[in-house]
């Protein structure tokens, strides 16, 4: 579905990826873990067409999608979720999911009730101005924003980031249930043990290019893998 292949991407001049190799399956779960700094939320921005291409491919769907801004790729069927600044906050809960469907001449009130299922806290706040909600909700209406679409492929950026330890669980376990109901879903996580131990495949990144790729449980059982990225 998702097929990245030798890109070298970043900055303006400053090249911050070198060849780097990355697959998202139909449906698959992807994470991609690794040291501060390393790249994952450049892989991932560049993926959605946020950075300066420098060399490689990027093919979605079996299409090129590197030369596309982020709006093209969401009519692809790619939703992406930044870590930060991922709300309007002076928007309700309600607008701010009808901004997920912005580029559609009307909101589909369906995936609106969809999303509403998914986080009924959001239905009971719809009202609310989405800046004064907590942390986890607030991440609940980033994640039902991007899928207000209904994406193929969901780009996650640390979505347990800033979360209190109980709601961490919570919101790995709804991202579990997005992906079971069939959205592939590509995650960078700083909470790496926890993500490798639930995604198909897992892609260690160290300073730019690939260091480890497997099933997440075997790079979880991996000595190097333990010793040098998760902390033994
Ligand atoms: N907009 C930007 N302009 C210039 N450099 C940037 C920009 N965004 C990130 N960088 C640099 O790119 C490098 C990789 O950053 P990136 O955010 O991709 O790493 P990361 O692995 O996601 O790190 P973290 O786990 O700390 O979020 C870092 O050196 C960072 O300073």
């Amino acid at each position: 579905m998702l097929t990245v292949r030798d890109l070298d991407a970043g900055y303006g001049d400053l090249q911050i990826l070198t060849d780097v190799d990355l697959d998202v399956g139909e449906g698959e779960y992807v994470t991609i873990v690794g040291p501060n700094g390393a790249g994952k939320s450049t892989v991932m921005k560049s993926v959605f067409g946020l950075t300066t291409y420098m060399g490689g491919s990027i093919t979605f769907q079996d299409e090129e999608i590197h030369p596309l801004d982020p709006e093209d790729i969401i009519h692809k069927g790619i939703s992406y979720v930044p870590q930060n600044e991922n709300i309007f906050g002076t928007l309700t809960v309600e607008e701010n999911l009808e901004m997920g469907a912005y580029i559609l001449d009307s909101v589909p009130e369906d995936r609106l009730e969809a999303v509403y299922e998914r986080f009924p806290v959001l239905r009971e706040r719809k009202d609310q101005k989405a800046g004064t909600m907590s942390g986890g909700q607030r991440q609940m209406v980033a994640m039902g924003r991007a899928l207000m679409l209904d994406p193929d492929l969901l780009l996650l950026d640390e979505p347990s980031a800033g979360l209190a330890p109980d709601l961490v669980q919570d919101m790995f376990d709804r991202i579990d249930r997005i992906n079971d109901d069939g959205t592939a879903i590509l995650m960078v996580e700083q909470n790496a043990k926890t993500a490798l131990r639930r995604c198909d495949r897992g892609y260690v990144l160290a300073q730019g290019e690939n260091s480890y790729t497997d099933t997440g449980d075997r790079l979880l059982a991996d000595d190097e893998v333990r010793q040098q990225f998760l902390g033994g």
